[in-house]
């Protein structure tokens, strides 16, 4: 009699479920890294991209494997090539935004093939000074181009020439620094792969003329792979990038909200998104009790300002207002590449509980581990920064807490995000309750830092104005209004000792010294030298005005003189009047000049996100309206998803 067959399913995820088959090396590398299966977005791309011969699209939450799920089908098509790649031919190329995410994606792949025999053998020999050995079968050889002060475009060719590496990992700008050399070759019969992570950020204006010429050095006749968490944003620039037909993947969270209903999201389900509304004075003192009574402590945070200069300045007060045992690294774009390249090593390899004060670099695809924690003190300026900010926790089904800080008068933003698909809701857990007492007490601490050293007021005020022009630059432009903007407490918030001189103050009545009398002769720079400096400029200026005055103790003299100061202030006020015009009369011209040079898809875009704000606009005041018998009030609140549990995608196993 036969046996008895039962059939089992068999998961579908199952590495070695998948076809075409993966090669032995690889099924020994994915259980080596803990990967049990193929996470949803791995199993999807495979099929299409390392199997078949299709161009890709794809969108998957944060934190969802789409690097694995791009290098997996670019070293399986490199190596079942019957020949090694040509020396000084390119086989595949993948373009990340940010330094630091084409490391990252580079840490990756070496990791991977580390497992591949021929390509390990390789890999110690690219860091000598010898020409690399010929292989007789196809071996991975990558290159990162890491741009900054770290290697120049000489010694980027110069490894170029020496390793004859087939896979290059860069950002826009080295790239196309290297492909324009003519020793570097891209040749139909060799390049197999075109990869772009993070594509609609690389789609941005901002990239494309890097992004033109790139794919200019590149055959028609490729295969090319968009990936991000929020591509569906670049659908009108996709052409751009030459695709054939290409097949969309989509991976997406479903949820259940109050009402039964499920609804799509963009968003990791391990992920809790919330918001707390409070005033700019608040957001600190709140901070520091998020940060004390969260339980248990997030091992790694990451909290995201609007500029560099906030960061530069927010990285020397704050130490003194966090709890203890918190470490606080900082990183930015405008460091020098050393100290990028330093600090972001320091928060990766944090054993301590640490906190990343940095800007949107570090907002998309870096994968650091344990980060519990996200914090918007600023909202991003681009919405689409949002999902990317929040995805740097909650990564591969770890859970993850992310909360933005909304003043009363953003509130919009919160419907806003929900028509987007990335609902938030209120933060219940830790409850926050900042008393104006609290805020006063944190002002005041933050003013004590500052008053140790002049350089940090500089540091202030500078910070102070970029933030003020960032916010002045939202996307979404009648939510974040400067119209709205409490200058008092914002002075407050900051700990500042004067509101700066600027053209969006000039009509702020209120007080410009926030209540702070301070003798501004006396306060000094903690560096001796920068100090003399001062000294000496403020004895030449008095010297200065004495000799000017000439004997100006007469009532003749002192009168003659304070008509000249009264005529030189309102001079100088009027000549900073005029430079504020000429300012403001230059920005719209660029604007309109911008406005001109958008491609027709580009202006729709912004008219569809004009559109966008006026329908959340709307259906706010209607909610408000029909929650509050018909009062339409500028209101927040009215608008807060549910956050059911019933999610299609809860994370890896
Ligand atoms: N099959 C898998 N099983 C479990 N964990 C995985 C698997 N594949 C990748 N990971 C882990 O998941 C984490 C997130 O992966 P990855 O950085 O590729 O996400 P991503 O989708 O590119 O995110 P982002 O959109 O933020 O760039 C990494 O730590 C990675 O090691």
């Amino acid at each position: 009699m036969a046996p008895d067959v039962k059939t089992v399913k068999k998961d579908p995820r199952a590495w070695d479920a998948l076809t075409p088959p993966l090669a032995e090396w690889i099924l020994d590398a994915v259980s080596s890294m803990g990967f049990a299966r193929a996470t949803p977005v791995q199993a999807s791309v495979w099929p299409l991209f390392g199997g078949g011969n299709k161009d890709v699209v794809v969108e998957a939450v944060t934190g969802s494997g789409k690097t694995l799920s791009f290098l997996l089908p670019l070293v399986h098509r490199i190596l079942r090539l019957d020949e090694p790649t040509k020396r000084h031919h390119v086989a595949a190329i993948i373009v990340a935004p940010t330094k630091e995410l084409a490391g990252q994606i580079h840490g990756t792949l070496t990791s991977l093939i580390a497992f591949h025999p021929q390509s390990s053998e390789i890999l110690p020999l690219l860091n000598g000074e010898e020409k690399r050995p010929e292989t007789s079968s196809p071996v991975i050889v990558p290159q990162l181009l890491s741009g900054g002060s770290t290697t120049t475009p000489a010694q980027d060719l110069s490894f170029f020439l020496r390793a004859s590496p087939n896979v290059l990992i860069s950002t826009p700008g080295r790239l196309v620094e290297l492909l324009s050399s003519p020793h570097v070759h891209c040749p139909q019969s060799s390049f197999e792969l075109l990869i772009l992570d993070e594509a609609d950020r690389l789609l941005d204006l901002g990239f494309k003329a890097d992004l033109q010429k790139i794919l200019s050095r590149l055959p028609k006749q490729r295969r090319t792979g968009l990936f991000s968490a929020s591509v569906s944003e670049a659908v009108g620039e996709i052409i751009r990038v030459g695709l054939r037909n290409p097949v969309k993947v989509a991976v997406k969270v479903k949820s259940l909200k109050t009402g039964g209903i499920i609804e799509e999201r963009r968003t990791p389900a391990s992920l809790q998104m919330s918001y707390l509304t409070t005033p700019a004075s608040h957001k600190l003192p709140s901070l520091v009790q998020l940060l004390e009574k969260l339980d248990p402590r997030p091992q790694r945070s990451i909290i995201f300002l609007s500029t560099c200069a906030a960061v530069d300045y927010f990285a020397h007060v704050l130490p003194a207002l966090l709890p203890e045992g918190f470490d606080l690294v900082s990183l930015h774009g405008k460091y020098d590449a050393k100290v990028r390249e330093k600090n972001f090593a320091k928060f990766l390899n944090a054993v301590q509980p640490s906190i990343l004060l940095t800007t949107d670099v570090a907002a998309r695809g870096l994968d650091f581990p344990q980060v519990d924690l996200v914090v918007q003190i600023d909202p991003p300026s681009d919405p689409k920064s949002f999902l990317h900010r929040c995805g740097r926790a909650g990564r591969a089904g770890r859970r993850g807490l992310s909360v933005i800080f909304l003043q009363p008068t953003e509130m919009d933003y919160v419907p806003f995000l929900e028509v987007r698909k990335t609902p938030i809701t209120p933060l219940e857990y830790p409850s926050i309750s900042v008393s104006d007492a609290d805020a006063d007490a944190i002002t005041s601490r933050i003013r004590e830092t500052v008053k140790r050293d002049r350089a940090l007021h500089d540091k202030a005020q500078k910070a102070f104005v970029s933030w003020v022009r960032s916010y002045s630059k939202h996307t979404a432009s009648s939510i974040f209004r400067i119209a709205d903007l409490d200058w008092t407490d914002l002075g407050h918030a900051w700990g500042l000792l004067r509101l700066p001189k600027m053209p969006e103050l000039r009509k702020f009545e209120g007080d410009k010294f926030l209540g702070v009398e301070m003798d501004w002769n006396a306060y000094a720079y903690a560096k001796k030298d920068r100090e003399k400096q001062r000294l000496a400029a403020m004895q030449k200026s008095a010297e200065e005005k004495a000799a000017e005055g000439n004997g100006g103790k007469t009532a003749e003299g002192q009168k003659e003189r304070r008509k000249r100061n009264a005529e030189a202030w309102s001079g100088k006020h009027e000549k900073e009047d005029e430079r504020a015009e000429r300012r403001e009369k230059k920005r719209r011209k660029r604007e309109a000049e911008r406005r001109q040079a958008l491609t027709d898809e580009e202006r729709a875009k912004e008219m569809d996100l004009e559109r966008l704000l006026e329908e959340v606009r709307r259906r706010n005041k209607e909610k408000y309206a029909a929650e509050n018998g018909g009062d339409v009030k500028r209101q927040g609140n009215a608008v807060a998803a549910g956050n059911g549990d019933d999610d299609e995608f809860q994370g890896f196993d």
